[in-house]
């Protein structure tokens, strides 16, 4: 895939507490690794995959946030911008499940309300569970967010979590872009049928999001630690991101 095609990405944040298996769900998603050894978190960390939803490629920047309370001050900086969000407890932690409420409204507190992903891992220790089905289906419910159950280490449901929140932004974007050219009765230019507006204002800039962090993986296509998402080209359909700011 070449840079140019790249034309829509999403930050995706990853909450939960310590222990819960956040890093190696990212290192499962992204390098198709699984280590036994845990390695705590300081701050925040940064992968990202690209993937393909509706024909349409899709940059998916994952933030790994540390789930230590103590680095709360400085994670909770990085959930801005963020499109969407995975809130992670473990199947044999009964304190990361109880702490599921206070993680979302950490994340609404910056972000407002956005796609939402609770995500129970480690099912392969299901026989140590310390929390019913039915107790974390009532808390879903009640939350209002969709429930994945994954094991990182077996590599079960994890790439669902990321495919599932990546579909709901694309349709987010496209809503609120064909909402954007209705609203401005502009043609879509990629449709062959422009009156002469060959551009929305969105579309004259470039979008940028920062992506400072301590251990930051930087992208092929860039050489500092800022993220560059590329103008459209005018025969490909243009998108708008309009949630958290990114436009
Ligand atoms: N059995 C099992 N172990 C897992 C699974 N996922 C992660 N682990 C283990 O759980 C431990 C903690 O995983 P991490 O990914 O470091 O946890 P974290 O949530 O990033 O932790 P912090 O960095 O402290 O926030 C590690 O020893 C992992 O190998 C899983 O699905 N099943």
């Amino acid at each position: 895939m070449r840079e140019d095609d790249i034309e829509f990405a999403i930050k995706v944040v990853i909450v939960g507490n310590g222990g819960v298996g956040k890093s190696s769900m990212i290192q499962r998603y992204c390098k198709g690794i699984f280590t036994k050894d845990y390695k705590k978190t300081i701050g925040v960390d940064f992968l990202e995959r690209q993937i393909e939803i509706d024909g349409e490629d899709v940059r998916i920047m994952l933030w790994d946030t540390a789930g230590q309370e103590e680095f709360d001050a400085i994670t909770k900086a990085y959930y801005r911008g963020a499109q969407a969000c995975v809130l992670t407890f473990s199947t044999t932690d009964r304190a990361s499940f109880e702490a599921i409420s206070d993680w979302k409204r950490k994340v609404e507190n910056e972000c407002q309300d956005i796609p939402t992903v609770i995500v129970q891992n480690k099912i392969d220790l299901v026989d140590q569970a310390i929390v019913t089905a039915d107790e974390v289906e009532t808390l879903t419910k009640q939350l209002n967010c969709k429930l994945i159950r994954t094991s990182v280490k077996e590599d079960v449901n994890v790439a669902s979590v990321f495919r599932y929140l990546a579909t709901k932004c694309h349709q987010l974007s496209q809503a609120s872009y064909n909402e954007h050219m209705s609203s401005n009765n502009i043609h879509d230019p990629s449709s062959g049928l422009s009156n002469g507006v060959h551009s929305s204002s969105h579309d004259s800039h470039t979008k940028t999001i920062s992506a400072f962090s301590p251990t930051y993986t930087k992208s092929k296509s860039t050489n500092n630690s800022t993220i560059v998402l590329k103008k459209n080209s005018a025969r490909k359909r243009k998108i708008i991101l309009k949630k958290c700011g990114i436009v």
